[in-house]
């Protein structure tokens, strides 16, 4: 039963636990895509070029979003961060979803894009703003002062909460990563009843019934 690929977008204030459960959904279904970003920060020790980011320098960003290879850019902690156009197209005409890991501006702009028919979109909430902040330590990735700037822009991220279709509160990474399963088996199930089942119920309904 075919059906155009789903576009799944995870947003949170930085540290909520984004990264964490889009890996656990990928080991939980191997065929399900993660759009790799293009930014401009540099890489954290241990992220690998074209695996967790395509880490570009700011020239090189300008050209892609001038020659349009850009589905949504934004700048997120004074840095560029943008989605390659090209393989999200592919994937929504092999029918394969990819998975978004973008700010609330990416998300804005990716329903926007005009493949918004196919869009899933997902809100991650921290438990509280002290445990964010404690996450965002206990991560180890970022100095003091970036995780500064991060808790201060989580406000401005949580703000945009309500324009997502789901909300998940993640306070035990397991309940939210069963949830966001759930979440994904319905959308599935909802996208193959809107576009894949026609010719199925059709062969259904024609079938010769043995005596
Ligand atoms: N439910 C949870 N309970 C406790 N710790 C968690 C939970 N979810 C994630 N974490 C931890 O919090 C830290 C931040 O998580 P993660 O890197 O997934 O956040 P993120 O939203 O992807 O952040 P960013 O937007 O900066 O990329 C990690 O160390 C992760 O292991
Ligand atoms: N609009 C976009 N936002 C993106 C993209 N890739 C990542 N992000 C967001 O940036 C922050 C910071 O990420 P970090 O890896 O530096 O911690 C986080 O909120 C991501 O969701 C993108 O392509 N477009």
């Amino acid at each position: 039963m075919d059906r155009s690929g789903l576009l799944i977008i995870l947003s949170s204030p930085s540290g909520a636990g984004k990264s964490t459960l889009a890996r656990r959904l990928m080991e939980w279904d191997p065929a399900l895509r993660f759009s790799v970003s293009v930014t401009t920060r540099a890489p954290r020790p241990g992220e690998v070029d074209g695996q967790h980011y395509w880490f570009r320098s700011a020239d090189e960003f300008r050209t892609m979003v001038e020659a349009d290879q850009m589905l949504e850019h934004a700048e997120v902690f004074g840095n560029f961060y943008g989605t390659p156009r090209p393989p999200v197209e592919e994937a929504i005409h092999a029918g394969r979803d990819t998975l978004f890991d973008v700010d609330w501006q990416g998300g804005q702009q990716i329903r926007t894009s005009g493949l918004g028919q196919s869009v899933v979109s997902i809100f991650v909430l921290p438990p509280s703003l002290t445990e964010l902040e404690r996450r965002l330590i206990s991560r180890g990735q970022d100095a003091p002062e970036v995780i500064a700037g991060r808790m201060q822009k989580s406000r401005d991220e949580i703000s945009h909460w309500a324009e997502y279709d789901y909300v998940i509160v993640n306070e035990d990474i397991d309940k939210s990563t069963e949830d966001l399963k759930t979440i994904l088996t319905a959308e599935r199930l909802r996208r193959q009843r809107q576009t894949g089942l026609g010719q199925f119920v059709r062969n259904l309904m024609e079938e010769e019934v043995a005596k």
